[in-house]
């Protein structure tokens, strides 16, 4: 049986896997670089990764963050936000801006955030990391966001209305499937993660989790890292792909910096769901179907 379009039209993914550094002008101008060269290469939607404007670490979220509150931010309180806004404008794509550190001047709370520009360069959506990367591997890595950051309390659903409607979350987000399967359930047609694994977890779960996520909700899934770099505290693994609704890898990047794209098609999810009709098959009279629990997709007051 086919399935109700959730792509209206074929659309162009590209994946900036960015080399950025410790100056923040120089990585949003790199950026805008890296976006026109994405735009020149037909992409309609544009992926940037994970703290894209600063190197990633909790040392550094104090001093890149940048005030959102009030909206639309001053030049001067959010370089980054006028930087994307620009970007997806001159570029006529939609722009996922990767992340960025913010602090909420009201709250003086952080959040690792990330912003989607239309291509008309408006800000159509925000989405606040919902899970701090708070991990201990002894002898490996330790990290604790939650020791600056607070986390965001919504599930971010973006409506392209030329193409239909997309998810975006970031980096360990990926790891709670919950938040893929209500946004699949909710009629997504791919799932979108600016994220920074390492070299310990990169190896191990990058891709399954990336596989993982399209196989379960058989919808396209992109995840967009940094380059990496051995000299920056944080050596992110790179390796930025987007799986098709089978689970296929359809695109994988490399360690360094490129950019690298897939045409997503709602055949592709028609394939999947018709040669495989797990949308069918589910039994809601054995478990309970997590989309129609309390879900929350507007940010808290
Ligand atoms: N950087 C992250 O948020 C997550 C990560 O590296 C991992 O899950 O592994």
């Amino acid at each position: 049986m086919a399935t109700a379009a959730l792509l209206k039209k074929p659309v162009k993914l590209a994946l900036v896997q960015l080399a950025s550094g410790s100056d923040k002008t120089r990585n949003l101008t790199h950026a805008r670089e890296l976006v026109h060269t994405a735009a020149a290469g037909g992409a309609n939607i544009v992926v940037l990764p994970e703290c894209f404007n600063s190197p990633y670490g909790c040392d550094h979220f104090p001093t890149y963050a940048e005030t959102l509150l009030p909206s639309p931010p001053s030049a001067t309180q959010s370089p980054s936000f006028h930087a994307l806004a620009a970007m997806a404008a001159e570029t006529k794509t939609y722009l996922i801006g990767g992340s960025i550190p913010e602090l909420d001047p009201s709250t003086k709370k952080y959040y690792n955030t990330s912003l989607t520009f239309s291509p008309a360069g408006k800000l159509v959506a925000t989405h606040r990391k919902v899970h701090l990367f708070d991990i201990d591997i002894p002898g490996k890595i330790r990290f604790q966001e939650s020791e600056i950051l607070s986390p965001g309390n919504k599930i971010s659903i973006v409506d392209l209305p030329e193409y239909g409607k997309i998810a975006v979350a970031i980096c360990y987000d990926i790891r709670f499937p919950e938040l893929a399967m209500v946004a699949a359930r909710k009629g997504c047609f791919a799932l979108v993660y600016p994220g920074a694994f390492n070299l310990t977890t990169g190896p191990l779960h990058w891709k399954l989790q990336g596989q993982a996520r399209a196989l379960d909700n058989q919808v396209y899934v992109a995840l967009c890292s940094p380059a990496r770099d051995m000299d920056a505290g944080y050596h992110a693994w790179g390796h930025s792909l987007v799986c098709d609704p089978m689970a296929r890898v359809m695109v994988e990047a490399g360690e360094g910096e490129e950019v690298v794209y897939a045409e997503l098609k709602n055949e592709g999810i028609e394939e999947a769901r018709t040669g495989i009709p797990i949308y069918e098959q589910r039994r809601f009279d054995v478990y309970p179907d997590v989309s129609q629990g309390e879900c929350r997709f507007e940010d808290a007051v």
